[in-house]
């Protein structure tokens, strides 16, 4: 006899528009902090509040967890790559699977790669930005360092040396994945009939979902060829998932999926985070020199900041958990879906209804973020928590931010995100002052992307700060030539 949660009185209504986030935003004040939206067939539940999501994505977790047939979860991924599977024993083995190679543990053991692409990174931006004469975008770079993380942790290999692995470059670097992935962007999520009838956007996603099991696939067979011919192949999850195959009942797609999740999940995400910071930095000089002098006492213009300094630095955590609550790239982070029917304080959250954590309203909380559209890492001075850690803390009001979503399909990527988001801020200030170049204005209003959120292009300067960085990047060589 419950009601559903309150919601706009027209039921059956689309909202599809550009920045959906701010619908949500609007409806959150209207209707509350737990409301209701139909969209075609779909049931959403709106969170906008940290208690509700803690009761309802933590706490009810067990029938909160899984993920509804959708363009994204069926057609692109199958209901793999640990995204897309429903909440199931398939989705426990490959998040354990996954976490074999994003435990704090394991990044302690590839932590000198993340060091190496840092370094990599903060030398393209000198070389191609001339060491400052000319402005760059530098977004094809950050995409890059994220990429050859992933790269070498999922396969075991630094950089587009053959055809292959440039095919995997492209495909994370493609924008398709991001534009047919969005929670809020997709009629046929909402009225699934549509699938059947002529349809642009269902052809895409499985032309895409081809292409990822071509490319992937190719990787696959190109390692098992070598592990059967005993060659030497680096340790990494696509070895690991070979080798157990067997004993964990692994099929082909499986591995490809999983394998593909690496450098799908943790490109766009991490470097998003990214290009964000690098557009907002030049436009806040004040919090630019308040690093640098931190930067300056803690670690001295000798030598470079390295992992070991992160829980010295501070202010550096603190700007990396702004541009996050400021610029969150996924504003409506993956749904989770009900696999029973619910009470809540009164209300009725039927099976099947699908929930959106909103991420847009819950960062510009007034009373949590005071100000909350100005970007004040202040805000995060005394937080000396990572934000692996603050996820777990009894209070959810305490939580730093929720860009890595909530619940028990929380980012299992949160720790190598933050050590590599570490090494590319602290490093790029260390090294630059980060400029706006007069010519061509930042625009940080307009974005791309329908899952995750990058801005649009941009320019920067990055005028080197001291005469050590010039000797410190000329000793910088890749090892492996990448592609540009
Ligand atoms: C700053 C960078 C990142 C952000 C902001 C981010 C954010 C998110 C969010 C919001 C979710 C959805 C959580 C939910 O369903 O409640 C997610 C899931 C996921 N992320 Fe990340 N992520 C980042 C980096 C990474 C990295 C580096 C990886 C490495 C592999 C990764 C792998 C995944 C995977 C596999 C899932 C699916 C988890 C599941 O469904 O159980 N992410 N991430």
């Amino acid at each position: 006899g419950n009601s559903l949660p309150p919601g706009p009185l027209l039921r059956h209504i689309l909202p599809i528009t550009h920045k959906p986030e701010l619908i949500l935003h609007d409806y959150a004040k209207k209707y509350g902090p737990l409301f209701s939206v139909w969209m075609g067939q779909k049931l959403f539940i709106v969170i906008s509040e940290p208690q509700i999501a803690r009761d309802l994505l933590t706490n009810a977790g067990a029938i909160m967890s899984s993920r509804s047939p959708s363009l994204k979860n069926t057609t692109i991924l199958h209901h793999r790559g640990i995204t897309a599977s429903k909440y199931d024993d398939r989705w426990r083995l490959h998040r354990r699977l996954g976490n074999y190679s994003l435990s704090i543990k394991a990044i302690d053991s590839y932590a000198h790669v993340l060091d190496y692409e840092a370094s990599v990174f903060v030398h393209t931006l000198y070389a191609e930005g001339n060491k400052g004469a000319v402005s760059i975008n530098p977004m094809r770079h950050a995409g890059r360092f994220a990429f050859n993380n992933m790269l070498t942790i999922s396969v075991g290999t630094r950089s587009a040396t053959d055809p292959m692995l440039e095919r995997t470059l492209d495909l994370a670097m493609d924008s398709e994945f991001m534009e047919l992935t969005g929670a809020l962007c997709n009629e046929t999520d909402f009225w699934p009939i549509l699938e059947y009838l002529p349809n642009s956007k269902y052809k895409r996603a499985q032309a895409l979902h081809n292409k990822i099991i071509s490319i992937y696939g190719d990787v696959y067979n190109s390692i098992k060829t070598k592990i059967d011919n005993g060659e030497g192949v680096p340790d990494c999850l696509v070895r690991t998932l070979i080798e157990s195959s067997e004993i964990e009942k692994l099929d082909w797609l499986d591995t490809c999926l999983l394998a593909a999740a690496f450098t799908m999940g943790g490109v766009h995400s991490t470097s998003g985070v990214i290009d964000w910071f690098l557009a907002l930095i030049p436009l806040h000089p004040e919090v630019q020199r308040k690093a640098q002098e931190e930067l300056d006492r803690v670690v001295g213009r000798e030598r470079w900041p390295n992992a070991v300094d992160e829980n010295n630095l501070p202010y550096i955590r603190a700007i990396i958990k702004e541009v996050e609550r400021l610029h969150a790239p996924f504003w409506i982070p993956a749904p989770h879906c009900a696999t029973e029917d619910y009470d809540y304080n009164g209300m009725f959250i039927p099976k099947d209804a699908v929930l959106i954590l909103n991420c847009y309203t819950m960062h510009h909380n007034e009373e949590r973020y005071p100000d909350p559209y100005t970007f004040n890492p202040d805000r995060f001075l005394g937080d000396n928590l990572t934000s692996e850690d603050s996820a777990k803390l009894l209070d959810p009001y305490a939580r730093d931010h929720w860009a890595f979503g909530a619940g028990r399909r929380i980012c299992p990527g949160m720790a190598v995100a933050e050590r590599e988001l570490f090494l590319a801020f602290s490093r790029i200030l260390w090294s630059f002052n980060v400029l706006e170049d007069p010519k061509e204005p930042i625009d940080l209003g307009r974005y791309r992307g329908k899952a995750a959120r990058t801005p649009l292009g941009y320019k920067v300067i990055f005028e080197p700060r001291h005469e050590k960085v010039h000797q410190m990047l000329a000793e910088i060589q890749e090892t492996v030539v990448g592609v540009s």
